[in-house]
């Protein structure tokens, strides 16, 4: 599912963010990315969201080599990359159905399917009873599961999650851990990044271990 060949990215004329790097993600795997600030954590899920390029090697989703991707087909190529963020971006001028809505939207699908999708979306992540709520109303915690169900309301068979949990108390990322591994259960492939070491021990999944740019450390953790 994701593939990076000896890739490497410098900003302007800067260090190395990521250096050489290669691994291999298979379809269906749950895998956590940590390091320490700045190992370059960030600017691995930008090269996969093509919001960054690689300076050198190439990159490679569902086998396509994203270097070869023209730039009229990012867009469709983005809608099979779900992104949940630490502070999630949501619209707090919109109620919480809307901001769910919105990639369906974007993406041109009429308003009953729409609908559909959103209300599924959100039964996912329990919110159902809240879609007419704004954001600002919910916890951080349901704030964060709106994030998740804007994440894969169409459906991406890619879910990244940049410190989803970066701000919510032990037992509500246990909470958000639950429903990732959900969405993985029924085969999406979803990678997280995380810093929290005793999260990712208890997790006990596959560590891609990034230091100073480069793969430090690949498996499960001792
Ligand atoms: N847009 C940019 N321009 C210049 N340098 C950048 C840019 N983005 C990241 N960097 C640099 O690249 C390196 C890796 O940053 P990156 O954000 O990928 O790390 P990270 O592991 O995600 O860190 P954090 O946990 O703090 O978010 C750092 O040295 C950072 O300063």
């Amino acid at each position: 599912m994701i593939r990076f060949d000896n890739v490497s990215k410098r900003y302007g004329s800067g260090q190395d963010a990521l250096s050489r790097v290669s691994f291999d993600v298979a379809r269906g795997e749950m895998l956590f990315l940590t390091g320490h600030s700045g190992a370059g954590k960030s600017t691995l899920m930008k090269l996969i969201m093509l919001m960054e390029r690689p300076t050198q090697g190439q990159v490679f989703i569902d086998d396509r080599n994203l270097n070869r991707l023209s730039r009229r087909h990012i867009p469709y190529f983005r809608r099979k990359v779900g992104v949940v963020f630490q502070n999630h971006q949501l619209l707090f001028d919109r109620t919480v159905f809307d901001n769910v809505a919105l990639p369906l939207q974007i993406a041109g699908y009429q308003a009953s399917e729409v609908g559909r999708r959103v209300r599924a979306a959100l039964d996912k992540v329990g919110l159902l009873s809240k879609e007419r709520h704004n954001p600002i109303m919910l916890s951080g915690g349901e704030q964060q599961r709106v994030g998740i169900a804007r994440a894969v309301v169409n459906k991406p068979p890619l879910l990244l999650a940049d410190e989803p949990t970066g701000n919510l108390d032990p037992e509500l990322s246990a909470d958000i851990m639950n429903l990732f591994e959900q969405f993985n259960e029924v085969g999406v492939t979803v990678m997280i990044a995380s810093h929290d070491l005793a999260l990712l021990k208890r997790m006990n999944k596959r560590v891609l271990g990034l230091s100073g740019g480069q793969v430090a450390h690949d498996g499960v953790l001792p």
